[in-house]
């Protein structure tokens, strides 16, 4: 059975006046695996508000090196050092807004397995791109372009983000999200946790994690509250 996983995407959001909700998010936490993604400058404050809970800390990206020049970046062993024991690899506004490439996406999967972080690795079509008719060709690239050789589920996590549905509101219907989860599960095999992501709140939750091959969800703006993120939490727990 692939395991249950509520990750939070912080984004660029949060600042040390945001560690409490991190505090109460811990504390409800334990009975599926609960990760938070702060921006790296919270990784260390959110690490110690987890102390001796069951929430786990996450990078949003890394670079592919361990270190050198490369004014503005962190390394996987950087976020490692600092008590992330995840990292989010090509998130669609990385690859947006950074240009991060599938090549990309690949090296700093692999830097943080290399660091002993377990990856997130994110995958979505365009709105132009499903309404061609291509979101499963597009997914599926991205995928053999993506992940590296070597992916199990104790390294790797799939999330499923539409980039339509990120912070719109438009959250994909369940029978969008069972087609493409149904895919990649056919591609990844049976074991490895396959998340959605894209307008995940309290009210549609329970819908999404109802299907066959939703095992959690990466949530981004209703992860910043824990009374917005821990009923989340809660439905995945009673799926
Ligand atoms: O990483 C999280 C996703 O981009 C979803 O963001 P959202 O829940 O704000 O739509």
């Amino acid at each position: 059975m692939p395991q249950k996983i509520a990750a939070g995407n912080w984004k660029m959001n949060g600042t040390l006046e945001a560690v409490p909700e991190a505090g109460a998010i811990a504390a409800a936490s334990g009975a599926v695996e609960t990760i938070l993604c702060p921006p790296a400058t919270l990784i260390g404050p959110l690490t110690l508000a987890a102390q001796g809970t069951d929430l786990r800390i996450g990078g949003q990206s890394c670079h592919p090196a361990a270190s050198g020049a490369h004014t503005g970046d962190i390394s996987a062993a950087m976020l490692a050092d600092a008590g992330a024991t995840y990292c989010i690899t090509g998130h669609s506004e990385r690859r947006a807004d950074h240009g991060e490439s599938d090549d990309d996406v690949r090296a700093q999967t692999e830097a943080a397995w290399a660091a002993g972080l377990r990856a997130i690795l994110c995958i979505g079509e365009t709105l132009e791109q499903r309404e061609a008719g291509e979101t499963l060709d597009v997914l599926t690239a991205q995928l053999e372009g993506s992940l590296p050789g070597g992916a199990t589920e104790e390294n790797t996590i799939i999330a499923y983000e539409p980039v339509w549905a990120i912070g719109t509101g438009k959250v994909a219907s369940p029978d969008q999200v069972a087609e493409v989860h149904d895919a990649l599960r056919d591609h990844v095999g049976p074991e490895m946790s396959l998340l959605y992501g894209g307008s995940v709140k309290a009210g549609n939750a329970a819908e999404l994690f109802a299907l066959t091959n939703v095992d959690g969800a990466l949530v981004g703006g209703a992860s910043l509250k824990a009374a917005d993120f821990v009923p989340i939490v809660e439905a995945l727990a009673a799926s």
